[in-house]
């Protein structure tokens, strides 16, 4: 059995771990912290585990993390790169689902997420956990930056044309839409209630930290300079993305050969599902599961490719790719403890 710790086990990445790892076959659930409810079954607080979770919470500073195979860190970011140090020291391996670990330059982390780097010595070592694109390199990693949920979307849209060089990777436009759970359980005006139903807005328009984590990623398979403009929004549903990628295709290429691209792109990969061509997509199709599905378009038989995808953004977007990776680290089936289907209606 795996071991396993979760530093923030309150928060909605958080309890969508327990949720998975709780029935994971190979996993033993062994610490979980929350820094407020120090003391408290976790059953108490989340119903939904009864009988299923039989822990209470300890303080992140009581709990015995380092007797953990992994610890996962569904935490803000700042919290993972204080203590993965120590962790890795100790033997543990870390998976961290905020962005401390995701982009290589200090500089640019730092810019963008407004706090100083303390641990710059392991972005280096540390593997972007998109399992789809880096399954080697997850295989054999110690510490693991789990993509962030709009990237997930990006990345598996646009991946299949940049590595065919097909497309100009210069002006690439992606129209993201995300259910509110995306923005934590935190306290928030935007987020609440009276604030976010019945109501449609973008946000981060002018620059949001996915686009240099996209950007950088992206870069890894072509040889053009990637320039993205991306724009999210907030929809007011509980769970649920959709993003709409655009991309001007330079070479020809018929609809069957460009669905072909797809297809073969990720015939070995079960969590993403290619539709038939001119599909449209369902965020529905994906509450609850680790599936991310996506369909092309070609308007008007133009020059221009519409790439739809939609995944649950705690799942395939969040905490489903954490236990995939986890999987992936531990030898084994990529899939394990992950093929729930999509809750409907
Ligand atoms: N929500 C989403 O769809 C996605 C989220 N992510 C990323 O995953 C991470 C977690 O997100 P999410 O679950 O939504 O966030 P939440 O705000 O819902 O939860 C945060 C958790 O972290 C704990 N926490 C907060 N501060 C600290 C600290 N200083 N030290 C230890 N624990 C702390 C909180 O518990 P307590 O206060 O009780 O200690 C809580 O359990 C974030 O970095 C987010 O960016 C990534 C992809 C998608
Ligand atoms: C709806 C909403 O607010 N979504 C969050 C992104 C989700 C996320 O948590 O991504 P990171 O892990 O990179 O922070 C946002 O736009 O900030």
């Amino acid at each position: 059995m795996i071991k396993v710790g979760i530093v923030g086990g309150t928060g909605y990445t958080g309890v969508e771990l327990l949720r998975l790892l709780a029935v994971h076959p190979d996993v033993q659930l062994t610490a979980i912290t929350s820094r407020k409810e120090d003391g408290l079954p976790v059953a108490d607080m989340f119903p939904s585990l009864r009988g299923r979770v039989d822990l209470a919470f300890s303080s992140p500073d009581k709990a015995d993390l380092k007797s953990c195979d992994v610890v996962f860190f569904a935490t803000p970011h700042g919290v993972a790169m204080a203590q993965a140090p120590e962790l890795l020291a100790a033997g543990v391996k870390v998976i961290d689902l905020a962005a401390d670990f995701r982009l290589k330059d200090q500089a640019t982390f730092e810019k963008w997420y407004k706090i100083d780097h303390t641990a710059p010595e392991l972005l280096e070592e540390a593997v972007y956990g998109l399992a789809e694109l880096n399954r080697d390199a997850i295989k054999g990693a110690r510490l693991i930056a789990n993509p962030g949920c709009y990237p997930t979307t990006m990345q598996l849209g646009y991946y299949p044309l940049l590595k065919a060089g097909i497309i100009d990777a210069g002006n690439l436009i992606a129209d993201c839409k995300s259910g509110v759970s995306g923005a934590g359980r935190k306290a928030e005006i935007a987020t609440l209630f009276s604030e976010s139903s019945d109501n449609f807005k973008a946000y981060g328009v002018s620059g949001h930290r996915h686009t240099p984590e996209t950007t950088a990623q992206l870069a890894r398979f072509t040889d053009q300079k990637v320039g993205l403009i991306f724009t999210p929004h907030l929809v007011p549903m509980i769970r649920g993305m959709h993003a709409t990628l655009y991309a001007r295709l330079t070479k020809e290429i018929d609809d069957a050969a460009l669905q072909a691209l797809f297809e073969d792109e990720y015939k070995d990969s079960e969590f993403v599902d290619v539709m038939p061509f001119g599909s449209h997509p369902e965020t529905r199709s994906t509450r609850g599961s680790n599936v991310l599905r996506l369909a092309l378009h070609r308007p008007d038989g133009g020059d221009t490719v519409v790439i739809l995808v939609v995944q649950d953004n705690l799942v395939k977007g969040a905490s489903g790719q954490a236990v995939q990776c986890m999987n992936l680290m531990f030898g084994l089936d990529e899939a394990t403890g992950l093929k729930q289907i999509a809750l409907l209606p």
